[in-house]
């Protein structure tokens, strides 16, 4: 990127996070990811230039290990002109969503992330110009905690997404509540994964959303403005699932359309698209959780209409998903057994100051910190070591339990399909694609009380107001199904 010749007119609002601002050229095939801080919280630019390094290494050495080279984009820091960023802060301005705008993006230091744009790359990079459709979803946590430290029952037993969207609706942060339980998606079972995208598809929320060529068209843009139509949404679907043009329209029409929608990101996600160095380790143990949510809508289903056997394929070993969740198992005692680990931590620093960079709470996230990673012992022997290899994975499985994965997919004819290029199959069309994975800022060591403190506000919540109110025949029903396990390939 040639930072003289930086022109904001090039340059176009593309989305944002809590974190970070995103914009994309119009023309090539990259974005600008900026940070975001609370107003009057600017940080120095030194400091910033070392956070944004930090989340390219941390992506380098650390992610790319645990979901393999092909899935991880981690880009690199580029310095731009305060000219240009300041001139492109005012021009996306009136695009942000207001929920947003509690924080601005970060004008004075000049630094920036440049990455591929996941949802205009087309698979291999080469330079096409054909449609490209791509699907972004933030899965969240796949698993129920198996840890014994767990204080709560009901945490052994419905998941926290979907314990979460009791507390978020009650506050407002949405309207409706999802059906959509991550177990469902990473179940490895068909079924159970369509219906968990369809979910989605319903009530998107901040968990998934549908770009055409590198246009959002479906999802938030904002809390209170979400593409919601599914009319809509098939009429832009439609040239890419029946390219002939052979169908009616009306919602029959619709739904087919969806249906294969459903039917190809199900088969992206079960891809297994590259080998990783993490999949030849013995990362995660064998779960002892169960493999099922009692409070997603289709294991209710399931007992209403008679059925007790709640079918979980498994993941393949090499797909994203399987990957995704093994980073978040890393996560083996539980927010209650890390927190006193973080105490121990916080204590011996408080004596031992200078014992934070050795430590490399901050960074730098090298080979050397990912080695720390794969200790996987649970025994508290009671020493620090312990507790900074524990709190360090802690952070690692937050970062894998909040990233997204992006699915690009772009129609190919059949003469076209080579086989270095993964191709998958719908009804009328066929597509080669590839999946990535985003937004890989490790978590900060600072925000584990705040974790602590939310876990007990979203079971606290949970217990009073919804489960107390269940229906204690379905608690019954389901307890036929205790001993289910979470059947993980052995690595
Ligand atoms: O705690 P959660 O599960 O609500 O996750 C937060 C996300 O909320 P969600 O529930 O996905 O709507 C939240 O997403 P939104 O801002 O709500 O879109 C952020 O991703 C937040 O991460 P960070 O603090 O910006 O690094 C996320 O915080 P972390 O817990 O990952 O730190
Ligand atoms: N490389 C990319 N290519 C295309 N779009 C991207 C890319 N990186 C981010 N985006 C878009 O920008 C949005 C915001 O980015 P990101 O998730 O990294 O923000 P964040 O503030 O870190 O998120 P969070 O709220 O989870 O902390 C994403 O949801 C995605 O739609």
């Amino acid at each position: 990127m040639d930072a003289e010749k930086m022109d904001e007119n090039e340059w176009k609002y593309h989305g944002e996070g809590n974190k970070s601002l995103v914009v994309s050229h119009s023309q090539r095939c990259v974005v600008l990811r900026f940070l975001k801080f609370s107003p009057n919280r600017n940080k120095a630019p030194e400091e910033i230039l070392r956070h944004l390094q930090n989340i390219v290494d941390f992506g380098k050495h650390v992610m790319k290990q645990f979901f393999g080279e092909k899935y991880v984009h981690y880009g690199e820091v580029v310095q731009l002109p305060l000219d240009f960023v300041k001139q492109l802060c005012l021009k996306i301005q009136s695009e942000r969503p207001e929920s947003r705008c509690d924080k601005d993006l970060d004008t004075l230091s000049g630094y920036a992330m440049c990455l591929p744009n996941l949802t205009r790359l087309q698979t291999y990079h080469f330079v096409e110009h054909r449609p490209i459709l791509c699907v972004e979803i933030k899965p969240k946590c796949g698993f129920i905690p198996f840890s014994s430290h767990v204080s709560q029952e009901i945490k052994h037993k419905v998941c926290r997404y979907c314990m979460h969207q009791h507390l978020k609706v009650a506050n407002g942060k949405w309207k409706r509540l999802s059906k959509y339980c991550p177990l469902d998606l990473f179940s490895g079972n068909k079924q159970r994964m369509h219906f968990a995208l369809k979910s989605l598809l319903q009530e998107a929320q901040n968990n998934l959303k549908i770009f055409k060529n590198g246009e959002l068209i479906y999802g938030c843009k904002d809390d209170q403005d979400s593409l919601s139509d599914w009319n809509e949404l098939a009429r832009h679907l439609k040239p890419f699932f029946f390219p002939a043009n052979g169908m009616v329209n009306g919602p029959h029409c619709t739904r087919t359309i969806i249906k294969e929608l459903i039917h190809v990101i199900t088969m992206t996600l079960l891809s297994s698209t590259d080998a990783c160095r993490a999949g030849n380790m013995k990362t995660v143990p064998i779960s002892r959780g169960r493999s099922y949510c009692e409070a997603s809508a289709f294991s209710k289903e399931l007992v209403r209409n008679g059925k007790n056997k709640m079918e979980s394929s498994g993941l393949p070993r090499g797909c994203l998903l399987y990957k995704t969740l093994q980073a978040q198992m890393l996560d083996m005692l539980d927010i209650e057994g890390l927190y006193p680990l973080y105490n121990r931590v916080e204590q011996y620093l408080e004596e031992f100051p200078e014992e934070r960079s050795t430590s490399q709470i901050d960074g730098p996230y090298n080979e050397a910190f990912y080695e720390k990673l794969l200790d996987l012992s649970t025994e508290d022997d009671g020493t620090e070591a312990f507790a900074f290899t524990k709190v360090q994975q802690y952070r690692v499985a937050m970062t894998a339990k909040d990233c997204s994965i992006m699915i690009s997919l772009s129609p190919c004819l059949q003469d076209e399909c080579s086989a270095q290029r993964p191709v998958v199959l719908a009804s009328k069309s066929r597509f080669t694609f590839s999946v990535s994975v985003l937004d890989l800022d490790l978590k900060p060591y600072e925000s584990i009380p705040h974790q602590y403190k939310l876990d007990g506000k979203i079971v606290n919540y949970y217990l009073k107001n919804v489960q107390a109110k269940d229906d204690p025949m379905m608690s019954n029903l389901f307890k036929e199904n205790e001993d289910c396990t979470l059947v993980l390939h052995k690595v």
